[in-house]
């Protein structure tokens, strides 16, 4: 990886994303300047890591520092409380980097300032083993230099998608951003429902948890599109086909639910950005 931050990081919010993401950072070696990690539980994992130090809020964050990068990565509602700490470093040195859900890159300009440099994203937890995949959107401000390091920093969780047109991140967060948690959710109605078919409770968590891991593999690694490797597991007259039949049933089948559920995901990501 060519590109690398000489100044240091300051990731405001290291919990389940910021510190999944920073898990990446850490191993790739990408912040060479240093991280520095606010959060009020002290980021116990993190503490005493080479190149990271911990405080415990953005008011005590040095005079002198001179972050290259802001990662913003604390729940949306927290948002309004915390940004006049980090106001000061506002200006075309300085990338502020939000990953959270709803705040839009005009929420963010009107609190640091219309002069700030910032990328909105939304990333997802499979980041943690470096298998995320994020979607960024910077505003006119980001250079293209500034924009290619963002990119490598999310690369280094796995895969990045840049946009222009910031109104597809709502969508992005409602499938891919929470796309894992409905993954999970299949895998724990499939065991459920190889209970209730039978099967005993380790078994059939087992048999869901690499089942469904084993098919996103096989997706990932094949050239086929899902449709047809569905398709391939189907056989004519055979049991798969039962099963389908259900799950793909006009008006309240998987793919009418899913519809009504991204729907209702994307809905709420407009709405946490509408609320000051
Ligand atoms: N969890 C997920 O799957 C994803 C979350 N996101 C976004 O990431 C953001 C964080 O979400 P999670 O990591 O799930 O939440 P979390 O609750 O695990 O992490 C938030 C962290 O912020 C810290 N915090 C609270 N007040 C703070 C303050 N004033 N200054 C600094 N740190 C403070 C908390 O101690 C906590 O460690 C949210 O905005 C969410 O929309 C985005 C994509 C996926
Ligand atoms: O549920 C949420 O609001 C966040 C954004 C995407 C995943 N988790």
């Amino acid at each position: 990886m060519s590109e690398r931050l000489e100044r240091p990081l300051v990731l405001v919010g290291c919990g389940k994303m910021g510190g999944a993401m920073l898990e990446g950072w850490l191993s790739s070696g990408i912040a060479g300047g240093g991280v520095v990690i606010v959060d009020p539980t002290g980021a116990k994992a993190f503490d005493g890591r080479s190149g990271v130090s911990v405080v415990a809020d953005g008011k005590d964050l040095p005079g002198d520092l001179n972050p290259e990068f802001v990662v913003l990565a604390v729940k949306p509602q927290q948002m309004d409380g915390l940004l006049p700490d980090y106001s000061r470093f506002a200006g075309p040195d300085c990338v502020f980097l939000s990953i959270a859900a709803g705040k839009t890159i005009d929420y963010f300009e009107s609190h640091l300032g219309r002069e700030a440099v910032v990328i909105r994203a939304m990333p997802n937890t499979p980041a943690a083993i470096g298998q995320g995949i994020t979607v960024a959107c910077p505003n006119a401000h980001a250079s293209s230099a500034q924009s290619a390091i963002a990119e490598a920093l999310l690369r280094a969780v796995g895969e990045a998608v840049s946009v222009d047109d910031e109104s597809l991140i709502d969508a992005v967060t409602a499938l891919s951003g929470g796309g894992p948690a409905y993954t999970f959710l299949l895998m724990e109605v499939m065991a459920k429902a190889g209970v209730a078919a039978g099967l005993p409770d380790d078994l059939a968590a087992r048999l869901a948890l690499v089942t469904v891991a084993g098919a996103g593999q096989l997706a990932l690694a094949s050239d086929e599109p899902p449709a047809t490797l569905r398709e391939n597991v189907t056989s004519p007259g055979g049991t798969t086909l039962e099963a389908l039949k259900v799950l793909m049933r006009d008006g309240d089948g998987l793919p009418d639910l899913m519809v009504e559920a991204i729907a209702a995901a994307t809905r709420r990501s407009r709405e946490l950005g509408a609320k000051e």
